[in-house]
């Protein structure tokens, strides 16, 4: 259970299939808060026939909900942003005892998360189609906008609420249906949306959540020809195995995935801004984060100075339990993701980097790891070409404009990129250049609904959020009308 909830309602031991609640059965997936190791819940272990039920479930719901008009899908949608908000406190404690984030940043995500509920309430009623004049003189031409139809949506842990609004906002203002597998570490986050879309008043049948196998779940999803987008969050190599599975039923796929970004600290750079900012680039979610700044790389006239401002911002953060007062830092999300990390810092000292602060497990145990900075960091070293996913900071030095964009476009992956310096024509030369989704310009901090998100190269397909969003889960019909004389 999760203590301390204002409406236990939110907490839910089921899935939901199809507009019923399924219970977990002896098979239960226990789901555990990565902080304590102790269970907090357990989920039923569905399979394809579940999947399959979501799936014809939601074709039968998708056809009224499409036939409803934009004001009253939007008219539920803001229902659902409101519920959101309105229990983000409950949110956030669900969301912070199984994924382990504090609980001030898990609220924070459900702010933003809500968001795109929101956003997309709004977008719902502008999904414009086109006229274009006639290339006879009898001809008119009309291009509409319909709803692809059923979506199915795959999410991760580490996100487990704002991945999840990102794709079901814009599907469900489009007028889709969608059928949701959700991390097996994070479940319950998914179930308390699908319990206040039912408050809201999803129809039923229209939103379900599948907990349980995962390739029994996906296979069904992406081999059923009911399902005509699959949009989908994580890593690049489930992503490639997801499109090639997807692709005997020709399914228009949705790709977050990977990355590897760039932090880049030019000699003009503010350097108290950039040092903020890498705070948030790279420890934000304990640095579990898609867009996380991967390598930094500070030019040599500042180096030392920003290594120094780094370190001893860094060695004030605080790791510890989510729930605790003043805790920046959680859990990593499990033993592999710890394992990782470690293997990333032990093969760059090896390789000669040095260890600034940091670089050992957490005198808490667990899975609880130092937040860490190192400095003389050099191409051949793991933490140039693989995700960390951890809170390790690692400084490369450059010389110069083109030897610093080298470096940051070796990667095959392209997501996230951020940069700091003042001169503006160095803005837009370096802005141009970078081969990424995105770019944070003397920000660190890109993530919002207003803006596309997503990335090019092994980092995944289309854009999520922003007035872009909305069309990934859209149909464009040409109707050519003849005999108008
Ligand atoms: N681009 C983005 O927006 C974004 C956001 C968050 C995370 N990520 C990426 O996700 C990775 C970390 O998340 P993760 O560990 O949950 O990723 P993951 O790929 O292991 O799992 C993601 C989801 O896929 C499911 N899954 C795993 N194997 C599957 C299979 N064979 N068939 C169907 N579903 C399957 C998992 O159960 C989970 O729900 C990192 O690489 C991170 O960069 C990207
Ligand atoms: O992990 C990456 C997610 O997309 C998180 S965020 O959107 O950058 O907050």
């Amino acid at each position: 259970m999760i203590p301390h909830l204002k409406d236990n309602r939110l907490f839910r031991q089921a899935a939901l299939v199809a507009g019923n609640w399924v219970a977990p059965g002896p098979d239960a997936i226990d789901v555990r808060n990565p902080a304590t190791g102790e269970i907090i819940g357990r989920v039923p272990k569905l399979g394809a026939t579940e999947a399959r039920a979501a799936i014809e479930a939601a074709q039968a719901a998708q056809a009224g909900w499409a036939a409803r008009t934009a004001a009253e899908r939007s008219q539920i949608l803001r229902r659902w942003f409101d519920l959101m908000v309105a229990n983000k406190e409950d949110l956030g404690r669900i969301l912070t005892a199984e994924q382990g984030k504090p609980l001030k940043e898990a609220i924070g995500e459900i702010v933003y998360g809500a968001s795109f509920i929101e956003w997309f309430s709004e977008e719902a009623r502008r999904v414009y189609g086109d006229v274009i004049p006639g290339h006879q003189r009898d001809k008119r031409i009309i291009v509409l906008k319909q709803p692809i139809g059923v979506v199915a949506a795959i999410t991760p842990w580490n996100f487990p609420n704002a991945m999840i609004t990102r794709k079901a906002g814009p599907a469900l203002a489009a007028g889709c249906a969608m059928v949701l597998k959700p991390a097996s570490q994070t479940p319950f986050s998914a179930i308390a949306l699908a319990v206040l879309g039912e408050m809201a008043g999803l129809p039923e049948g229209l939103f379900s959540v599948l907990t349980g196998s995962a390739q029994a779940i996906g296979a069904e999803m992406t081999g059923n020809a009911l399902v005509r987008k699959l949009t989908f969050t994580g890593s690049t190599e489930i992503g490639a195995e997801l499109y090639r599975q997807s692709a005997p039923t020709i399914k228009k796929l949705g790709l977050e995935l990977g990355g590897n970004a760039p932090f880049i600290v030019f000699n003009d750079a503010d350097l108290d801004a950039a040092v903020e900012g890498a705070l948030i680039a790279k420890f934000r979610n304990n640095g579990q984060t898609c867009v996380c700044a991967n390598r930094i790389y500070v030019e040599d006239g500042v180096y030392e100075a920003f290594a120094g401002k780094l370190r001893a911002a860094v060695s004030n953060l605080k790791t510890g339990n989510g729930f605790d007062e003043g805790v920046d830092l959680g859990p990593l999300i499990d033993a592999a993701a710890l394992a990782k990390v470690e293997e990333h810092v032990g093969d760059a000292v090896s390789k000669g980097a040095k260890l600034e602060t940091g670089g050992a497990r957490h005198k808490l145990g667990g899975t609880f790891y130092e937040p860490t900075v190192l400095t003389g960091v050099t191409e051949d070293m793991l933490v140039a070409r693989e995700e960390t996913f951890g809170p390790v900071a690692p400084l490369f030095r450059f010389g110069g404009e083109a030897d610093v964009i080298r470096q940051a476009n070796a990667t095959e992956f392209g997501l996230a990129s951020y940069f700091y310096a003042r001169d503006i024509a160095k803005v837009f030369r370096v802005a141009e250049a970078l081969e990424y989704g995105m770019v944070g310009v003397n920000t660190g901090l890109i993530s919002t609904a207003e803006a596309p998100f997503g990335g090019v190269k092994l980092s995944g397909l289309g854009r999520e959020g922003s007035r872009y969003g909305i069309e990934e889960f859209l149909e464009t019909k040409y109707l050519c009308i003849g005999g108008v004389q």
